[in-house]
């Protein structure tokens, strides 16, 4: 057993579930936060916090000079197994152009011609981007192959990453767009054929190497009927349930995501009052995930992050990263946006990046430190975390521990 000692923490965000106040759901309480403290970590675990004062001795120890530690970023939901670029899109976008799910067929295109070891360096490479950005626990889907052959080779790659400990958790997102091959013109198959495929064969293919399965339930995706047949196999099948819902406009996907059961419902920008009730009555079952990134890059009225919160909803914030609609994997910049333009306090946006996060993919081990937890830190280049909006965009990612680890 080796263990750590780390000191000169000004501002140390437990997160500790244990001092959660049920009346103020989403919020942190005072004893979440200690000032002056002091932690320890053992076999890569959190072992003990408290003031520092009165810290016992370890075998090693590190002073972090008067910095804030948080718990790391818990990025539920990102598409990082691609090849290519849409910058191009993304231009047109800027230019005036709207945002439609066709996009990810350029996508598919480029990624189904990459070689698995360029696919596997591209991912490991962003893999690196996020952690050096604060992010220790780390979500990826398929989505980008629209094939058995092709989601089996991504799900294989994610569930090897996982193995190796740089992927916390891989889902299935065969019902990402329906390909072109399934066109249904000219004798050939179509949309429902594909989503036989996705729900028959190719889940079976892929259900082994994933812990969940995701659908895009959107106009120029998946309707609420085929999204539900995916979702139900998936659920047969021993996966978890995620949903992209409601980005585009009002899909069905939230009130499907509560009706099912579903871990998370994400994007949530286009919703009536009865969704965000729906999402409140869901609490302990269905959080709200807010994906602020991905709204900025695509112009899109931002998720009522404010609305949700005050409704009683569970809150997630994550990254999104895709090349598409969210190119990016900071996090940093995604709680600093909830803050300055989805109206929540750091606390609340810290706590739905780290807590929010975790609770979406169903982990009591990650997005907190209270003891027993994995002791994944991110050290703030700043005294305090409210430098975090305070200091938009600024690098403020000093250090991180991956499972009391600190990546190379
Ligand atoms: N909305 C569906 N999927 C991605 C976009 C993927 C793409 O355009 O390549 C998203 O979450 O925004
Ligand atoms: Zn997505």
């Amino acid at each position: 057993m080796t263990s750590t000692l780390i000191t000169g923490i000004s501002e140390l965000w437990t997160l500790d579930p244990a001092f959660d106040d049920p009346a103020r759901p989403g919020a942190v309480t005072d004893e979440q936060v200690r000032r002056e403290a002091a932690l320890v970590i053992e076999d890569g675990v959190i072992a003990w916090t408290g003031p520092a004062a009165r810290a016992p001795t370890a075998d090693d120890a590190v002073d972090v000079e008067g910095r804030a530690v948080l718990p790391g970023w818990v990025d539920s939901h990102s598409h990082l197994i691609f090849d290519g670029d849409r910058a191009g899109e993304f231009e047109a976008r800027m230019a005036g152009q709207s945002y439609a799910a066709g996009g990810i067929g350029v996508t598919t295109r480029a990624t189904r011609s990459a070689s698995d070891g360029r696919l596997e360096g591209l991912v490991r490479s962003r893999l690196r981007e996020a952690v050096a950005g604060g992010t220790t626990c780390l979500e990826t889907k398929t989505g980008y192959g629209l094939t058995l052959e092709q989601e089996l080779r991504a799900a294989r790659l994610a569930s090897s990453l996982v193995a190796a400990g740089e992927l916390d958790e891989a889902t299935f997102l065969g019902a990402h767009l329906v390909p072109g091959e399934f066109d249904g013109r000219e004798g050939r198959p179509g949309a429902d054929d594909y989503v036989d495929l996705v729900s028959g064969d190719m889940l079976a293919a892929v259900a082994p190497y994933v812990r969940w399965i995701d659908v895009f339930c959107e106009e120029g995706a998946f309707d609420p009927e085929q999204s539900a047949r995916v979702l139900r196999a998936g659920a047969a099948a021993g996966l978890g349930l995620r949903v992209h819902g409601n980005q585009l406009g009002r899909s069905g996907g939230v009130g499907l995501a509560v009706e099912l059961g579903a871990a998370s419902v994400d994007h949530v920008n286009h919703l009536e009052s009865a969704d965000v009730d729906a999402l409140a009555g869901a609490r302990g079952t269905t959080v709200a995930t807010v994906l602020p990134a991905c709204d900025l890059s695509t112009r899109a009225p931002l998720a009522p992050a404010r609305r949700l919160l005050d409704a009683g909803a569970d809150l997630a914030i994550a990254s999104n990263c895709n090349p598409g609609t969210s190119y990016t994997s900071a996090m940093s910049f995604c709680v600093a946006t909830a803050v300055l333009q989805m109206h929540l306090s750091l606390a609340e946006a810290v706590r739905a990046a780290t807590r929010g996060g975790a609770l979406s993919l169903r982990r009591e081990d990650v997005g907190h430190l209270a003891v027993g937890a994995r002791a994944d830190l991110h050290v703030l280049d700043a005294p305090a975390a409210i430098h975090l909006a305070y200091r938009p965009g600024m690098p403020l990612t000093h250090g991180v521990w991956r499972a009391g680890v600190r990546p190379a």
